[in-house]
């Protein structure tokens, strides 16, 4: 498998050259781009990187991408190749973005024996997602992201565990970290909302994804609006836009509306100006906040939240036209002003950490880092403020 990876770095670095290098070529040839809209052209651009530009306008309403089914690589295609068969015979069940990973690398390494070739090797050969960084780095972020981080770091390692205990009894296919966290960032930053029926042979949890050569080389932006699904007329994936594109802009989907924290864990980058930017707050530090104060009733409330389990997921408080004691008015409006002053406390300790005050002296993890500490400093002053 080392092979394959150094092969895919060569491929790298011929990339940052050139967008239109051989290798899209080929992937435009294998696509027969006669049954696609041909409009698109890869482009190098340089603040998102490479993207795709239209060589003609596109007006709200326009499809400007469709991709026939058999270039999806879906549960189906899994489950008919060789993976499929190991799943078939074992006992485990991996989940749809595991056994899709286990399929990415196997077909990576028989290179053009494989029917998609040339799709895999247009794919990045790395990412800037928190698991690519020097761990010196990750204690340039606030605590809170760190924290988060931290338990996506261990989740994906219990991924990989699993994934190693299923090929355990195939002796042919081993796989590395480094292969499985390539293919695993692959899927996770590339792939599409793609609804699949459930199979007894893949456990049902994330099972609605495809990977879609070429539309995958669209890049997001806030601004973009999109719908994005399969068109069982003409079987293809298709996305609709509703902006307009000038001829030689650079075509824009949207991810979702997602976080800048977000963005960076599953993508790799941040937005300066994002609209769904949230600063989060730890649920324990929430609660040791209110305990501090003796809110009342705390404990009973905590207990309540704990025992049903919803102290994982994400709240929203909603004040506005929201039936609030004046005491309990009070006493969030207390809560809230001491946990954003200690956050920001916090958050300010951290910019100590960086090697240099000199952005140009630091490396691009930690001007992501330093980028993103910033936007948190200025969502808590900001909130402070209100
Ligand atoms: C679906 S791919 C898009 C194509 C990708 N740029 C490429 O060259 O293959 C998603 C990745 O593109 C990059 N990306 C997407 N939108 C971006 C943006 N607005 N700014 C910077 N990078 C972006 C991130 O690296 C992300 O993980």
């Amino acid at each position: 498998m080392g092979r394959t990876l150094r092969h895919r770095k060569r491929i790298g670095k011929r990339l940052a050259r050139s967008a239109l290098s051989d290798e899209l070529k080929d992937l435009f040839k294998w696509l027969k781009m006669k049954v696609i809209n041909h409009n698109l052209r890869p482009t190098m651009f340089h603040d998102t990187g490479r993207g795709l530009m239209t060589k003609r306008p596109i007006y709200p309403g326009d499809i400007i991408i469709a991709i026939p089914k058999p270039f999806l690589i879906t549960m189906d295609t899994v489950l008919k190749s060789e993976v499929g068969s190991l799943l078939k015979r074992s006992h485990l069940k991996l989940n749809l973005q595991q056994a899709m990973t286990i399929f990415l690398i196997i077909e990576s390494e028989k290179q053009e024996e494989s029917v998609w070739w040339p799709y895999i090797k247009v794919l990045p050969e790395t990412f800037d997602t928190p698991a690519f960084w020097k761990p010196s780095d990750l204690c340039l972020f606030s605590k809170n992201l760190y924290k988060k981080i931290f338990a996506a770091l261990k989740d994906l390692q219990t991924f990989y565990d699993e994934i190693i205990l299923f090929l355990s009894s195939c002796k042919e296919i081993k796989i590395t970290f480094n292969e499985f966290r390539w293919a695993w960032y692959c899927i996770n930053s590339r792939s599409i909302y793609y609804d699949c029926d459930s199979s007894p042979y893949i456990a049902d949890t994330n099972k609605n994804i495809a990977l879609a050569p070429f539309l995958d080389l669209l890049n997001h932006s806030t601004t973009a609006e999109v719908e994005a699904a399969f068109n069982k007329n003409n079987n293809c994936f298709e996305i609709k836009t509703y902006n307009s594109f000038r001829k030689y802009d650079q075509v824009f989907i949207s991810y979702g509306a997602h976080s800048n924290t977000h963005l960076l864990m599953e993508y790799g980058f941040i937005l300066p100006d994002n609209p769904h930017d949230v600063y989060e707050l730890d649920y324990d530090e929430i609660v040791r906040v209110a305990q501090n104060l003796n809110l009342q009733y705390i404990d009973r409330k905590k207990r309540i939240i704990e025992e049903n389990n919803i102290n994982r997921k994400s709240w929203k408080l909603i004040f506005k036209d929201d039936q609030i004691s004046v005491t309990n008015q009070k006493a969030v409006e207390q809560m809230g002003h001491i946990l954003l002053q200690q956050e920001l406390l916090e958050l300010r300790n951290v910019f100590v950490k960086f090697p240099s005050k000199d952005k140009s002296r630091l490396t691009p993890h930690q001007n992501l880092a330093l980028d993103l500490l910033k936007i948190e400093e200025n969502i808590l002053q900001q909130s402070i403020k209100l």
